[in-house]
């Protein structure tokens, strides 16, 4: 991986292994003068109903849990919220979401916002003339595609997951879209694992994250 800087709302963390036990958002400021700031109060419910499950899918691995935070529609909309107050009237002209949990905020996003949505999906789920792109993963490699025609070179985009790890997949996405002629502005992720604290960039675009988890 390569440079990395951090642009983080807010913080705090979500060790517990029940979402009611996280502890409280840190109280850093955001650096990068745009969007909410680290004491946004959204930011604590977001964090609390992020649910962390240690050894899933494999022995050491935090899981982090999105999905009781689905289940509570006002902090879901906190979250869609806080990123379309971000991108709004920034001229994005597509928000492109990582299979599969950038399918659940990114298309909600784009809605509000005006842009249109791109899927970014795993291999051969596309159809259409793709554009590939292989990504090493902490054991083995997967690939992201990309519908031929699904961006016009130039416009402006924002790629949406739902955490970034090591940024593997994000770096890779954004060597997609940029293959096709698009201008990345940014990439938005509910969660990042505290190594990317306080202000980080993938590819040499800024990674802006609501909370922080621990891994
Ligand atoms: O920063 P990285 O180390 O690349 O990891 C982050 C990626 O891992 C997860 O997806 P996963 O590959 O598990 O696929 P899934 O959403 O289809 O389960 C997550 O949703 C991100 O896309
Ligand atoms: N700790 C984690 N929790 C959820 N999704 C992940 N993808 C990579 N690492 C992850």
């Amino acid at each position: 991986m390569g440079e990395q800087e951090n642009n983080k709302a807010g913080g705090g963390g979500n060790d517990a292994t029940a979402v009611d036990e996280a502890p409280p958002a840190a109280a850093a400021k955001e650096k990068g003068g745009r969007g909410a700031a680290a004491d946004d109060p959204r930011l604590q419910g977001i964090s609390d109903s992020i649910r962390v499950v240690p050894h899933f899918p494999k022995p050491g691995i935090m899981f982090n849990d999105i999905t009781p935070l689905l289940l509570r529609p006002a902090v879901f909309k906190d979250a869609v919220d806080m990123f379309v107050e971000r991108y709004q009237g920034m001229g994005i002209a597509a928000v492109a979401g990582i299979e599969a949990r950038g399918f659940i905020f990114g298309p909600a996003i784009a809605l509000a916002i005006g842009a249109k949505f791109i899927p970014l999906r795993k291999p051969k789920k596309l159809p259409g003339d793709v554009f590939s792109e292989s990504y090493e993963l902490e054991y083995g490699t997967d690939c992201l595609e990309m519908h031929v025609g699904a961006i016009e070179p130039g416009e402006r985009v924002v790629v949406v997951d739902d955490l970034v790890a090591t940024g593997g997949t994000l770096s890779a996405a954004i060597r997609l879209l940029e293959r096709a002629g698009a201008d990345v502005v940014e990439c938005a992720c509910l969660i990042g694992l505290p190594k990317f604290k306080d202000f980080y960039k993938l590819n040499g675009k800024p990674v802006y994250i609501l909370v922080e988890s621990r891994k």
